[in-house]
């Protein structure tokens, strides 16, 4: 595929699709199938709910996760993001594309915008839908992708891209993780290849489904040392 080819967030057949909620809990995913998931805490400076994901969504990382060789582990870096976070990256990198593009028309800004964040009304991270990711030793050292976990299209000149041209060993780890996420039924964003979900509007599309089995939650939902949010 090339980035030609790439449905974006901001596509409408994406904000097309119904939001339908089946209700379905929030886990923590550090506590989740006996800690069979691994996460990385860095995320925590910035929101404290980064770590939950739809229970779907969980289960189907660690039926990933046992897909991989031994000694290849899931790092999870981010999963649930409040609505307002949301908003602020999707307007901080739309303000940063418009400052250096001052002649590009709003649709043009919020098209690229949305190959790096998505708007904030569509967001699968906001439905607990989402999730970031890499490959990992079983000590958490990260291996080299090609670039780093949220790499943008700009600082990466596309690398960032899920089938852009990178080193073969970072290739064969793309491939690697493509291939366990995609079995366990995720679809990926190909503007990242690090982000991956299950029952949102994009994965419907991507899918086929008549619509998303997750909609957008707040965090309000949460209570502080709850595992299943409420
Ligand atoms: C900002 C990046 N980590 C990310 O999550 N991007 C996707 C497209 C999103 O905002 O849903
Ligand atoms: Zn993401």
């Amino acid at each position: 595929m090339t980035g030609d080819d790439v449905v974006l967030m901001s596509d409408p057949r994406v904000a097309a699709v119904p939001p339908a909620e089946c209700g379905e809990p929030l886990v923590d995913v550090r506590a989740y199938a006996d800690g069979a998931l691994r996460v990385d805490g860095r995320e925590e400076a910035r929101q404290d709910s980064y770590m939950y994901l739809r229970e779907g969504v969980a289960a189907r990382l660690v039926a990933a996760q046992r897909q991989l060789p031994a000694g290849t582990r899931l790092l999870i870096l981010e999963g649930y993001r409040p609505p307002a976070l949301q908003r602020r990256y999707f307007t901080a990198y739309a303000d940063g594309l418009r400052a250096a593009h001052p002649e590009w028309p709003a649709d043009r800004v919020r098209a690229a915008a949305s190959r790096y964040v998505s708007p904030p009304e569509i967001a699968p991270h906001s439905a607990g839908a989402a999730v970031d990711l890499t490959l990992a030793t079983e000590d958490g050292v990260e291996l080299d992708m090609g670039t780093r976990v949220n790499a943008d299209p700009e600082e990466s000149a596309g690398a960032c891209y899920t089938h852009a041209a990178v080193t073969p060993e970072a290739r064969a780890r793309r491939d690697l993780l493509c291939a366990a996420l995609e079995a366990a039924g995720l679809v990926n964003y190909p503007t990242e290849w690090w982000h991956w979900s299950y029952g949102d509007r994009y994965w419907a599309l991507a899918t086929g489904k008549a619509e998303a089995l997750y909609g957008p939650c707040e965090l309000p939902a949460f209570e502080a040392g709850r595992t299943h949010p409420r």
